[in-house]
């Protein structure tokens, strides 16, 4: 498979030669008979800096189709902010991973929404899921016009074809969907992971502050894909995601009949095996924002709608620290999860690869008791902590849980217990 390397690059790609046109986007006639077709990602009147517009070449124009069709079918267990659910609730939450799928489930009804926050109208907020299927997506693409998917693979590689060509997204990389762009996902077997679906502004590369010009992630380690198409006449079914409800339309042909295309806005892969990890040679366990891979701002300067964190293997250093994250109580509220390994702060087990957690904004959480005792008693020479790669989707508003994901089998109701036990302090 061939990638372009580059976040956010203004990319030129044509998978026929003379596709693309040179020095315009809109020439009289295109080449071949192709259409030019402006695919935005951020208003017309977007500062520069921030503007985010593909333009596309294709066999038909996106225009050409039929009426869309309500389809209730269709991912029934995938939902959007505000969740109808009830009161917000405070309580720390922990999940074991998703079952197995019966029968043959596919990327679109294999997702399920564990909570969600803002308002997916208002575009502001996240929707969080975790998705679990076995089926390829045949005849069928997703348009989700309610957010940009970034999602993490945690069982089975994901074979994502676009419009803008094809990506393999294995666990350990994570893979970002810009709002719109159609997709379909083929799996090799069962297949499991989390998504951010997120409603607010596109996610974009963190600020370095004094940490300088290079780390973290790399801009250039960000691979999109080269430009593929298929000329297949065909009954295709795009199911697009609009304002929380899914929508069917029939078309005579594959939509990934993008011949060549240019632009900056375009879905991606990372490696985060690439992210360069920084941390403290000092002493204190430093804000886990180091550690932070993309951010999606909201209007509140460094309050993120959210933040993609992950805690990859790295070494522990500091000198008289208690290492693991120390307790907290955060405005910010957290959803975790583990692509695998073991989480230094849950090492008393409950916390497993594919399972996950909500730390909500406020309420107080951190290592179990296990770990706790364990990092108060360790020998502290270097150690690297290995083998592991969990995540966390940190965002400045609550998020409401889905009444589903409370009536989850595997959802944890003694969670509270890993923080029993703690000897109290014994004063002079
Ligand atoms: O709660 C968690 O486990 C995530 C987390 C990790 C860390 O190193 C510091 C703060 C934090 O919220
Ligand atoms: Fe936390």
């Amino acid at each position: 498979m061939d990638y372009q390397t580059g976040f956010l690059n203004h990319f030129a790609t044509e998978a026929v030669d003379g596709a693309l046109p040179v020095g315009r986007n809109s020439p009289q006639k295109p080449a071949f008979g192709l259409y030019a077709e402006q695919f935005s990602t951020t208003a017309f009147t977007t500062p520069r800096v921030e503007n985010r517009r593909s333009w596309l070449y294709r066999m038909r124009p996106t225009a050409a189709h039929g009426k869309m069709r309500k389809a209730e079918e269709v991912g029934t267990r995938w939902l959007s902010s505000p969740l109808d659910c009830g009161i917000a609730d405070p309580n720390r939450m922990r999940w074991d991973p998703l079952a197995q799928p019966d029968g043959d489930v596919d990327f679109i009804d294999g997702m399920t929404t564990y909570c969600a926050n803002g308002d997916v109208a208002a575009c502001d907020g996240l929707g969080v899921h975790l998705y679990s299927c076995n089926a390829s997506m045949k005849d069928r693409a997703l348009q989700v016009s309610d957010g940009e998917m970034l999602i993490v693979p945690q069982q089975g590689t994901l074979h994502l074809t676009t419009e803008f060509g094809r990506l393999d997204v294995p666990p350990g990389h994570i893979a970002v969907i810009p709002r719109g762009v159609r997709f379909a996902v083929a799996v090799d077997g069962p297949s499991a992971g989390y998504v951010a679906e997120n409603y607010g502004e596109p996610f974009r590369l963190p600020d370095l502050g004094p940490i300088g010009a290079n780390g973290l992630a790399n801009p250039r380690d960000f691979e999109a894909p080269v430009a593929w198409y298929e000329d297949r006449d065909c009954t295709f079914t795009v199911v697009q995601k609009y304002q929380g409800h899914f929508w069917t339309v029939t078309l005579d042909h594959s939509p990934f009949d993008v011949v060549a295309w240019h632009g900056n806005t375009t879905p991606c892969r990372y490696d985060l095996a690439r992210f360069n990890t920084i941390g403290t040679v000092s002493f204190d366990h430093p804000d886990p924002s180091i550690f932070t891979v993309l951010t999606s701002p909201s209007a509140i300067h460094g309050t993120a709608n959210c933040d993609f964190v992950i805690f990859p293997p790295r070494w522990m250093v500091a000198e008289d620290t208690f290492r693991p994250p120390w307790f907290h109580r955060n405005v910010m509220s957290e959803f975790m999860g583990l692509v695998h390994g073991e989480y230094d702060a849950k090492e008393g087990g409950g916390f497993a690869p594919g399972g996950a957690s909500l730390h909500n904004q406020m309420n107080g959480h951190g290592p179990d008791a296990h770990s706790t005792q364990k990092a108060m008693e360790a020998d502290l020479e270097p150690h690297k902590i290995d083998d592991t790669l969990a995540f966390m989707f940190e965002s400045r508003w609550p998020f409401r849980l889905a009444r589903q994901a409370c009536e989850l089998p595997g959802r944890q109701s003694d969670y509270d217990d890993c923080w029993t036990g703690f000897p109290k302090a014994e004063l002079p």
